[in-house]
């Protein structure tokens, strides 16, 4: 009888202490890590140890105590970002914090929770973004050296910002949508994604086929956005993704968002006679001005930067 396998989304394991570049298992890791993006357009982190459990529960907690906040408290959380700050919507909250890697970024947020101060709060915040730096630079690392372009590293870092993003959905409804976040591909480099113990996070493949993101607090789901997209010239697709509403509980999830806020080029090295040219330089700002102009109706890449279009 044949064995009907299920897809999974790739996990690779991040948990070697010695995980340095150069090194056989650095290299290892490289080649897992390419492999499931050029073929998934993402892939499961695994830290183990790396990532302590009081920490994934200290950021948890605090994520919970926020939101239990009331509206008006929350609503002191802005941006001049459309969309960014704090956004309600039938089915969740959002806070996005730019540039999170600021202590003083996470300083002020606590402060409109709690104008004395909240340092477990503030240090697990500021805890948590440095360890979804440390992740995030090693993979764009790994990715800039797998194509031969490591000479561009260091400047793509100086220009890359991030986003701290918390998200509330409600429990699944039992009449009527339960579709937390459409479908849709992240708009800037790199994503990664970290969530409570209720499940709803799905990825879809090449084949069209949708499979879900298994939780645990060691365990992060890093997603290839469009400038990724832009910048390894279709190599690798960014990650078409969505939140269904599927257990009895609230689900919590965190997101930490690289954004590269100078403009894109196509690197030579990733343009050879069977990957011609697909994009004109991409300024990532611009491409989110446009989404949000249009709103409902996204903008396809292509037709933002594709060279023949
Ligand atoms: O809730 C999640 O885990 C997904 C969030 C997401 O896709 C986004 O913020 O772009
Ligand atoms: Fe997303």
């Amino acid at each position: 009888m044949a064995v009907q396998t299920q897809t999974k989304i790739p996990v690779v394991d991040f948990s070697d202490e010695n995980l340095k570049p150069g090194t056989a298992s650095w290299l290892k890791v490289r080649n897992d890590v390419c492999r499931a993006l050029e073929e998934y357009g993402c892939f499961a982190a695994e830290l183990g140890n790396k990532f302590p459990l009081e920490l994934h529960e200290a950021i948890f907690g605090a994520a919970q105590e926020l939101f239990d906040f009331p509206t008006e408290t929350k609503e002191k959380v802005t941006s001049e970002k459309l969309f960014h700050g704090y956004v309600a919507s039938p089915l969740r909250e959002r806070m996005m914090i730019d540039n999170a890697t600021s202590p003083q970024v996470i300083r002020k947020l606590t402060n409109i929770f709690w104008p004395n101060g909240n340092d477990h709060v503030r240090e697990s915040a500021d805890a948590y973004v440095k360890k979804m730096t440390e992740l995030d630079e090693m993979v764009t690392r790994m990715v800039f050296e797998n194509y031969g372009a490591e000479k561009y590293y260091d400047s793509h870092l100086e220009l890359t910002s991030r986003t701290l993003s918390l998200l509330r959905y409600k429990k699944h409804q039992k009449d009527g949508n339960n579709e937390g976040i459409k479908t849709h591909t992240d708009k800037h480099f790199t994503t990664i994604l970290h969530q409570n113990r209720v499940r709803g996070l799905e990825v879809k493949t090449k084949d069209g086929e949708w499979i879900g993101f298994d939780p645990s607090p060691s365990s992060f789901l890093f997603l290839a956005g469009d400038a990724l997209q832009v910048w390894s010239n279709d190599r690798i697709q960014a990650s078409l993704h969505r939140v269904m509403l599927v257990e009895n509980e609230e689900r919590y999830s965190l997101g930490t968002f690289a954004f590269h806020e100078g403009t894109i080029h196509v690197p030579e090295e990733l343009i050879d006679e069977k990957h011609p040219l697909q994009y004109n330089p991409f300024n990532n700002n611009e491409y989110a001005k446009a989404q949000v102009a249009l709103i409902q109706k996204e903008i396809s890449l292509k037709s933002f930067c594709g060279v023949n279009c």
